[in-house]
């Protein structure tokens, strides 16, 4: 018997060879005669979806990625959109809420600042260390919206780094995930018996800073082709060091950059639909943001490359953007303010602060309202229909994480919209109908992106990741959606085609990365983009 895999390859620009490798054969007499693989998956798929639960479901997958890892990245790939909400965004967030206490086994280092001064030796107990090419790296302070986990933070790096594995063929011996324990200022967690972590708040950031700075000359010594990926640090953790580390390692921050890039790739798209339905240039388009942490002045930083793009000086890009933080509308006259957000501060506005979202839109009058705040249900039924009113299409992207924290549902924003919503959010919804047409969400989640931004960086053994890399890699994500997928309006291009997006993401980012002249591989220029692509294809794992 045999099943039929869902395929994941469509008429894009690149077949991909990726024909699963037979697995090696049993020992004789551990499985009964009739054993076989096609029958085994289809097993394992069956024993997945007999749990109720999704935590049941990631408990499942984490002991079938155990025991049999090329059966869980084979499934994984094949049923990717199945796949994804259980071992990712949102159901991860519950595994990292629960990690104290549905701990199995270990799947990545721990380090501790009672490490400090020895960090090497731990890295260097690393199984395979020649192999290690990508670490993604949290010290669990701001887990999703879900806050400061401690160590609990673990899944978020086991997560990312499977969805390198899956969806850009990263080998699994090249992966370490990493969580950091700097305390934590959880006190559920501080009182919790089965609590993993060190039980001390978090140290300060005098401290910290020591620590960072040792675990990266280790990471890099111990570790010569390593890319690190920063995770869900708390935001002012976030910016300081992304921007203490990355003109001196090869390193990104996915909260900043990697979301600034995913939000403009869809943007881009959303923005031509919306200015086409109302007969309004792009440079036309002003974005209202609500929240402004790593998330929501990452992306804000990334859009700006939107209106830069369609020829505006810096200054007019910087005016076509507002953010609004808990305490309303940000401004210079509001008073102090975290270094962050004072790129965004508008000038322009000296009055009163503007706190309720519904009078700050009736102020702005935006075409584009983006959530990162944490707060389900902030773009509520006056919000979205005011949007409504102010827009043909107005588009919303409520991109909080995970979905019980997102600013509203896809369904809300259809029904409040009469359906002309042009909408992403950061975690799955459900497909909706509205007068008998179909209407798809967009996932505007950074896993669109880091997976071909890694492998690009990983393949040309990129010394620094440039901003023009992580612009690269937006374009290349925006350009890869198939006429298909622009017929049905989508933002984004179906997941299901991860792996051929991957590759022309990395296609895209190598060539940036040469000609800006941090590719330490230069062998990779004398390609032709054909050539290169091929190649990206043909080093990807299968499993
Ligand atoms: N879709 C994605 O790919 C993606 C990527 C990164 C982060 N996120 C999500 O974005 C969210 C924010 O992440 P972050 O790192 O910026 O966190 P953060 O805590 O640093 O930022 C939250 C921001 O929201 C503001 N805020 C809080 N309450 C508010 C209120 N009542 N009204 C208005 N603003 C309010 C805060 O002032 C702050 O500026 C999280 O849920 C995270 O999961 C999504
Ligand atoms: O992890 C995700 O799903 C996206 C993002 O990195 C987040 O922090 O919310
Ligand atoms: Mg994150």
């Amino acid at each position: 018997m045999t099943i039929v895999l869902t395929p994941y390859l469509s008429n894009g620009v690149q077949k991909l060879k990726v024909e699963p490798q037979p697995p090696p054969p049993p020992p004789r007499g551990l499985f009964p005669a009739a054993h076989d693989e096609h029958v085994h998956a289809i097993r394992c798929l069956a024993q997945l979806r007999s749990k109720d639960k999704p935590i049941e479901k990631y408990i499942y997958l984490s002991a079938l990625k155990n025991t049999d890892e090329h059966m869980f990245y084979r499934l994984c790939l094949a049923y990717m959109e199945e796949f994804t909400p259980i071992i990712y965004t949102p159901t991860v967030g519950d595994a990292c809420l629960q990690h104290s206490h549905i701990f199995r086994r270990p799947e990545g280092l721990y380090i501790s600042i009672k490490d400090k001064g020895n960090i090497g030796s731990i890295l260097r107990a690393w199984p395979k260390r020649e192999q290690a090419r990508i670490s993604v790296v949290t010290d669990g302070s701001r887990i999703l919206g879900l806050g400061d986990l401690g160590v609990n933070g673990m899944p978020i790096s086991i997560g990312k780094l499977s969805l390198y594995i899956a969806g850009a063929g990263i080998r699994p011996s090249s992966t370490i995930p990493i969580c950091l324990d700097l305390g934590t200022n959880n006190e559920k967690f501080l009182k919790d018996p089965l609590y993993l972590g060190l039980r001390q708040k978090r140290v300060s950031d005098e401290v910290m800073t020591d620590f960072m700075e040792e675990f990266m000359a280790e990471m890099v010594k111990t570790f010569p082709k390593l890319l690190v990926q920063f995770e869900d640090f708390s935001t002012e953790h976030a910016f300081y060091y992304l921007d203490s580390f990355r003109h001196r390692y090869p390193v990104f921050n996915d909260d900043v950059q990697g979301t600034g890039a995913v939000v403009l790739s869809g943007f881009l798209n959303a923005a031509k639909l919306s200015s086409a339905a109302s007969g309004r240039p792009l440079t036309s388009h002003r974005i209202l943001f609500l929240g402004a942490g790593s998330a929501g002045v990452g992306v804000a930083m990334q859009l700006m490359s939107f209106f830069k793009l369609q020829g505006l000086s810096e200054e007019d890009a910087r005016s076509r953007i507002y953010l609004v933080d808990s305490q309303g509308l940000i401004y210079d006259s509001r008073g102090p303010m975290a270094e962050h957000k004072k790129y965004f501060s508008r000038t322009d506005y000296q009055g009163p602060p503007i706190t309720n979202l519904v009078e700050v839109i009736k102020y702005v009058k935006p075409t584009a309202l983006l959530g990162l705040s944490t707060i389900k249900g902030a773009f509520n039924q006056d919000v979205v229909e005011l949007m409504a009113a102010l827009n043909p299409r107005p588009i919303i992207f409520p991109l909080s994480n995970p979905v019980r924290l997102s600013e509203c549902e896809f369904q809300e924003a259809v029904d409040w919209t009469q359906g002309r919503v042009l909408f992403a959010s950061g975690s799955p919804f459900p497909e909706t109908e509205f007068q008998g047409k179909l209407l798809h969400p967009g996932q505007g989640n950074n896993m669109y992106i880091f997976p071909g931004l890694g492998l690009g960086c990983i393949l040309c053994q990129a010394s620094t990741v440039t901003d023009s890399m992580v612009e690269a890699s937006s374009l290349g994500l925006a350009d890869s959606l198939t006429q298909d997928e622009r017929d049905h309006d989508l933002l984004y291009p179906r997941l299901e085609r991860i792996r051929e997006i991957s590759s022309f993401i990395a296609m895209r980012v190598v060539r940036k990365a040469q000609e800006e002249g941090v590719d330490r591989l230069t062998d990779l220029r004398r390609l032709s983009d054909d050539e290169l692509l091929k190649l990206v294809t043909t080093k990807m794992w299968t499993a």
